[in-house]
């Protein structure tokens, strides 16, 4: 288990309900305040995500499609925030069922967005969204919320694939996207809801936390908060040394792949780790430690075809449990970044496996194999893509940590689900899982026991690097490794 707060129930819609009449009580004096809440929480994380296009346009327009209920009330209280930080930024505000359809907290919403801006709201009937579509910087989408039922009316499918089609920079749902609408991110404000997470148009699911799951405990599957990497921001204590901080191996590369290993090598020693020995090719070797000096780097034999070869077994034991050279023997093993589907490769790595018996490991890449990841008894995380996840499902053993990486990476263990809602397509480029497995690994070696934690930090941490370095740089004009110098501002808090 996580400690408290480290991760946030995912609720079903009737769960979603229940909870929120026992919070509630159908009370418009209680949730007002917490649509206030989740309004300005909607808006920070637009004009935050927004940063991945650059800034936020000084005459932003803002579309606001708003339905009748709470929905759309936030949406209007998101709008009435961005407009009071932005003071030449416009609103058209779009209501589906008409003016006269909104209840009251919407109308209240409503009221003070047109308070507070009367110059720059305007109101936009289905017509004008589709006239005067063109240029809409931003469109938040507040028609239907967790209340709905569907059918969605003609009228409204219609208005929502027009507005699809409009050529809106950012997209923003909030709770849910409504119908067909396609939400570049979807605002899950309280509470995530399964169905959010299964719909296809959610876009990148943000889970604003408005206080309502501090302290309760988790359940089967739940939502990774910020609030994980907490440790990992304590100070740590002047009575230790690098030994006190762990040991991690690292055992790849190849010739065919050699920069994956250096990439996981380069993430472990930002993790925290207090040493990392690389084993890779002999070839490699002088280059790499030429590069990246922090770390010990060993030259093993290599196969003809470029691999690691298994005549070098022997020396991997001996290394992995040596104490007298002066460095600790290692608490943890990365195995598989560039490793290459070289046939001995594969025995060495199986035979590494079949003798340790202790130390935990971190399966990745080419490693994920169903005959190795079925290798010897020590605890393990596998952290396989869906193309890898394919590969070995059937052979996943019991007791087993696995990171399954994707858009929405999904951390299963023992029957317990852990979303990451962090990161996004900054990380669509080769190496990001290289990252990824030498951060677990670097994790893992500092807290050799702890899997489950090692596995949601690294991956947490990874993902709201990948955020901050889409903020600072964008999408696409960027190189996988910059993601760790993202590292450190993530745990600090700063400009996040
Ligand atoms: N700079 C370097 O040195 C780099 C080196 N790297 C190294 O490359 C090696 C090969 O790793 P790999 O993940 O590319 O492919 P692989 O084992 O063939 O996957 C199995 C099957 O899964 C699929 N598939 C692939 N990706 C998928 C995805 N994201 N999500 C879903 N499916 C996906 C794909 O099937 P397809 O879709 O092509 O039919 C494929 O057949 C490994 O050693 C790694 O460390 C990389 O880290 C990059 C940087
Ligand atoms: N569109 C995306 N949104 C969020 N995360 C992504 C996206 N694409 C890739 N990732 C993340 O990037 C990493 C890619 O891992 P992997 O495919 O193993 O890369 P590689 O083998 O090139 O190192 C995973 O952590 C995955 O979750």
């Amino acid at each position: 288990m996580l400690e408290p707060g480290a991760a946030h129930p995912v609720l079903t819609i009737d769960e979603a309900r229940q909870f929120e009449a026992a919070l509630f009580g159908g009370d418009e004096t209680r949730e007002w305040p917490a649509m206030q809440r989740a309004g300005r929480a909607i808006a920070d994380a637009v004009l935050r995500d927004y940063r991945e296009l650059g800034a936020f346009p000084e005459n932003a327009r803002v579309l606001v499609l708003a339905g009748k209920g709470h929905n759309g009330g936030d949406a209007l209280i998101a709008a009435r925030h961005i407009l009071e930080k932005h003071p030449r930024a416009k609103a058209a505000v779009c209501f589906v069922f008409g003016e006269q359809s909104l209840r009251p907290l919407a109308w209240r919403a409503h009221r003070e967005l047109a308070q507070a801006a009367p110059e720059r709201v305007a109101v936009f009937d289905a017509a004008a969204v589709q006239k005067d579509g063109a240029g809409f910087d931003l469109c938040l989408d507040g028609i239907f919320g967790f209340q709905f039922r569907p059918s969605v009316d003609e009228r409204v499918a219609q208005l929502i694939d027009s507005v699809n089609a409009l050529p809106v920079c950012l997209r923003a749902a909030v709770d849910m996207p409504s119908g067909s609408f396609r939400a570049d991110f979807t605002y899950a404000t309280g509470i995530v809801k399964t169905p959010v997470l299964e719909n296809p148009n959610s876009g990148r699911v943000r889970y604003l936390d408005l206080g309502f799951f501090s302290g309760s405990p988790c359940r089967d599957t739940a939502t990774l908060t910020p609030a994980a990497l907490a440790p990992l921001r304590a100070l740590r204590s002047s009575h230790t040394d690098k030994r006190d901080y762990g040991h991690l191996f690292i055992v790849g590369g190849s010739r065919k792949y050699p920069g994956a290993v250096l990439m996981s090598v380069q993430a472990a020693l930002r993790s925290g780790a207090g040493l990392v020995t690389a084993f890779v090719p002999e070839s490699l070797a002088p280059v790499f430690a030429a590069q990246v000096p922090e770390a010990i780097w060993h030259g093993m034999a290599e196969s003809p075809g470029g691999g690691l070869a298994l005549e070098d077994l022997p020396v991997f034991r001996e290394r992995v449990s040596e104490k007298t050279s002066g460095t600790a023997n290692a608490t943890a093993l990365v195995i598989g970044p560039g490793l290459s589907r070289d046939r001995e490769s594969f025995a060495l790595v199986t035979e590494i496996l079949r003798i340790n018996e202790n130390i935990p490991v971190v399966l990745d890449a080419d490693a994920l194999q169903s005959d190795i990841i079925a290798s010897g008894k020590a605890p393990r995380i596998l952290t396989p893509h869906a193309g890898e996840y394919q590969r070995v499902e059937a052979a996943i053993p019991d007791g087993a940590v696995v990171v399954r990486k994707g858009p929405l990476t999904l951390i299963e263990h023992s029957g317990r689900k852990y979303i990451s809602p962090f990161g996004g397509p900054v990380l669509a480029r080769g190496g990001s899982g290289d990252l990824l497995a030498g951060m677990i690994g670097g994790l893992l070696a500092q807290a050799p026991g702890a899997l489950l934690h090692a596995a949601c930090r690294g991956t947490v941490w990874h993902g709201m690097a990948a955020d901050c370095l889409a903020r600072a740089h964008g999408q696409h004009a960027v190189r996988t490794t910059q993601l760790l110098d993202f590292l450190p501002e993530v745990l600090r808090g700063v400009s996040q």
